[in-house]
């Protein structure tokens, strides 16, 4: 028991951060270490069994996340883009794994995350699921088989507590069928439509995002020709799909080199 990678949860009460304390306390080859909220969480100094409505598992959530992370083998973080930045200083300072699934990072804070894979393994991906990973290697080929007389949009759905848009899904899509295509997603992405907009650009991918209730996670690749449309679509009903890929993550990173790494290194994609 004790040689099992030993796992901190940061987040611990979030949609994810309580998917994920369900899904380490369940396996067998890791062990939960600790749980971090945020400080003034109602969760902090609770025991996180009990939090979470059930029996009393003896590990409070704690807001000492260097604490934690001192003793831990691999960081899960859901959180959101400022917290993780500053919990991937902490994990390549411990050596610790960091499997990063937050979403919604701007340029610069991505660039504080590759600094940090510098000295520790980071495993980052906008989604951790085995069917998401697969479609991304999908859209790249159908986009370099299908000219640009096949217009691409992207749609995805979520619940209405999301706060990033278009969702990390989506971006990976975007810049599969960008790659596939040869360009850049950045010269290419159409954000936003309102108004009179004008007639697509050939050549755009498009995004558009429905939230709403308690969606999960859906996303369609749609490649609209004249005449006929493939539609490229997955859709998520349950979180632990996200959980299972992120416990993968964090055992397959143990012994690794330093870097950033993806789900396609761990999935062998
Ligand atoms: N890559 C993937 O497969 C997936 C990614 N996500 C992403 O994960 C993130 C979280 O999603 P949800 O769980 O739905 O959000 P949530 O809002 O339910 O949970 C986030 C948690 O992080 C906590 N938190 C914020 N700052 C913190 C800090 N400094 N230290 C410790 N905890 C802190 C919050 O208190 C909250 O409990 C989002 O960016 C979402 O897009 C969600 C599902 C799958
Ligand atoms: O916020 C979510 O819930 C999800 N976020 C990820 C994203 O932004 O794509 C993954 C999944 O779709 C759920």
């Amino acid at each position: 028991m004790g040689n099992l990678p030993g796992i901190v949860v940061m987040g611990a009460s979030g949609r994810m951060g309580q998917m994920l304390v369900h899904t380490v306390l369940q396996s067998d080859r890791a062990r939960l270490v600790g749980c971090v909220e945020r400080p003034g969480h109602p969760w902090v100094g609770r025991d996180v069994g009990e939090a979470m409505g059930g029996a009393h598992i003896g590990l409070p959530v704690t807001d000492d996340a260097v604490g934690v992370i001192a003793q831990a083998q691999a960081v899960i973080d859901f959180t959101a883009p400022a917290a993780t930045v500053a919990t991937a200083t902490l994990t390549a300072q411990a050596r610790a794994v960091h499997v990063i699934g937050t979403t919604g990072f701007n340029p610069e804070e991505l660039q504080k995350i590759r600094a940090a894979a510098r000295h520790a393994v980071i495993v980052r991906a906008g989604n951790m699921s085995l069917g998401v990973n697969l479609l991304v290697g999908l859209t790249r080929k159908v986009s370099a088989v299908l000219g640009p007389e096949f217009d691409i949009e992207i749609v995805e759905a979520h619940h209405r507590h999301k706060v990033d848009a278009p969702s990390g899904t989506a971006l990976m899509l975007g810049e599969a069928a960008a790659e596939g295509r040869g360009v850049h997603l950045d010269e290419v992405a159409e954000r936003g439509r309102d108004g009179i907009t004008g007639a697509r650009d050939s050549g755009a991918i498009g995004f558009s995002a429905i939230r709403g209730g308690d969606v999960v996670g859906e996303h369609d690749v749609i490649f609209a020709g004249a005449g006929e449309r493939l539609v490229l679509r997955h859709i998520a009903t349950d979180r632990a799909i996200f959980a299972r890929g992120a416990l993968a993550a964090a055992i397959w990173g143990q012994d690794r080199k330093p870097g950033e790494y993806d789900m396609n290194d761990v999935l062998g994609l």
